[in-house]
């Protein structure tokens, strides 16, 4: 089922095009990366998705409903990149607060801290957490009436790795959950695994949308072969792959192959006849970087 679908949505600020006829899809279940550069429009989009701002032409639905609406904000909740909160209340403190405004029993502001590793910290005022925990307090609050569609605007932002790991790892539970999530970054490596689909944003246009395993087909680009020559073998394997055919690099006992998807199996058994001359072998597919990187030049 389709949570979130955007249809021709265009914004304009001061006679200039920030969001251009863009389509978009997020149903139950799926996580999608918006990517783009500074200005591309992300944010733009998020504010008309959560109905702050209103759209120039082309509509947003959020289930049936329109952004804004009752019905929109039922099914909706919101994460920014910065999420403020007062630092003298305690996790349990803000997030009751949170429940009460919503109309909500206050009681419950336990088991969402617990559902997002705050349960240890629950009584501590928030000025004593670290950024990855009020990002933590932040995605509680988010949870506050079991939300259909989360829009998360940069949510791992300024989060060490290992508190990235984690909160993509609750991210996944509420996926698996049914919750459809739409989120924001520029931390391309990091959404490369933990993302159903991508999306990419340039200068307001919508230039990609779909796997990384499709949008990497779509960009073809060159896998990268490194070789690793046996002892005394150098010269011998730098001879084996003639310069201006595939090499890319070579020094001293190393060698760099660029290797196009088509001729990925040929290269293979180039490099099993020049056995006896290699030491070691690694292969890298483009990464998303390499495939966003393509993709922008290409729309730019
Ligand atoms: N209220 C506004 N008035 C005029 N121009 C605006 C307004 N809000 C955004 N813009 C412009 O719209 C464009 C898109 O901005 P937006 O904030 O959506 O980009 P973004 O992709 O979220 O960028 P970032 O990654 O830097 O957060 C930018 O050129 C920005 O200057």
């Amino acid at each position: 089922m389709r949570l979130l679908t955007l249809s021709q949505l265009t914004k304009c600020y001061d006679g200039h095009t920030v969001l251009d006829a863009v389509d978009l899809t997020v149903a139950a279940g799926e996580t999608v990366a918006l990517l783009g550069h500074n200005g591309a429009g992300k944010s733009t989009l998020m504010k008309l998705v959560l109905g702050l701002i209103q759209a120039d032409a082309g509509s947003v639905s959020i289930a049936g409903h329109g952004p804004g609406s009752a019905g929109a904000r039922a099914q909706i909740a919101y994460l920014p990149e910065n999420a403020a909160f007062h630092p003298a209340l305690t996790g349990t403190e803000q997030i009751a607060h949170f429940l009460r405004l919503r109309g909500l029993d206050p009681r419950g502001a336990g088991a969402l801290l617990a559902k997002v590793g705050l349960k240890e910290a629950a009584r501590r005022r928030i000025g004593t957490y670290s950024k990855g925990m009020r990002q933590r307090v932040g995605l509680a609050q988010a949870l506050i009436g079991a939300p259909k569609l989360m829009v998360l605007d940069e949510p791992t932002s300024g989060l060490d790795p290992v508190s990235r790991r984690e909160f993509y790892a609750l991210l996944a539970d509420l996926a698996a959950s049914g919750t459809a999530v739409l989120l924001s970054s520029h931390a391309l490596t990091e959404v490369e695994a933990r993302t159903d689909r991508i999306a990419i944003l340039s200068q307001g246009k919508l230039v990609a949308d779909g796997s990384l395993a499709a949008l990497r087909a779509a960009a073809d680009l060159p896998m990268t072969v490194h070789l690793r020559a046996a002892a005394g073998q150098a010269q011998a394997l730098v001879a084996a792959f003639p310069e201006g055919v595939r090499r890319v690099d070579a020094g001293g006992d190393h060698l760099t192959l660029n290797c196009p998807q088509v001729e990925k199996f040929a290269v293979m058994d180039r490099i099993r006849g020049a056995a006896d001359q290699v030491a070691d072998f690694d292969i890298h597919p483009p990464s998303l970087d390499d495939i966003y990187a393509h993709i922008s030049r290409r729309a730019a």
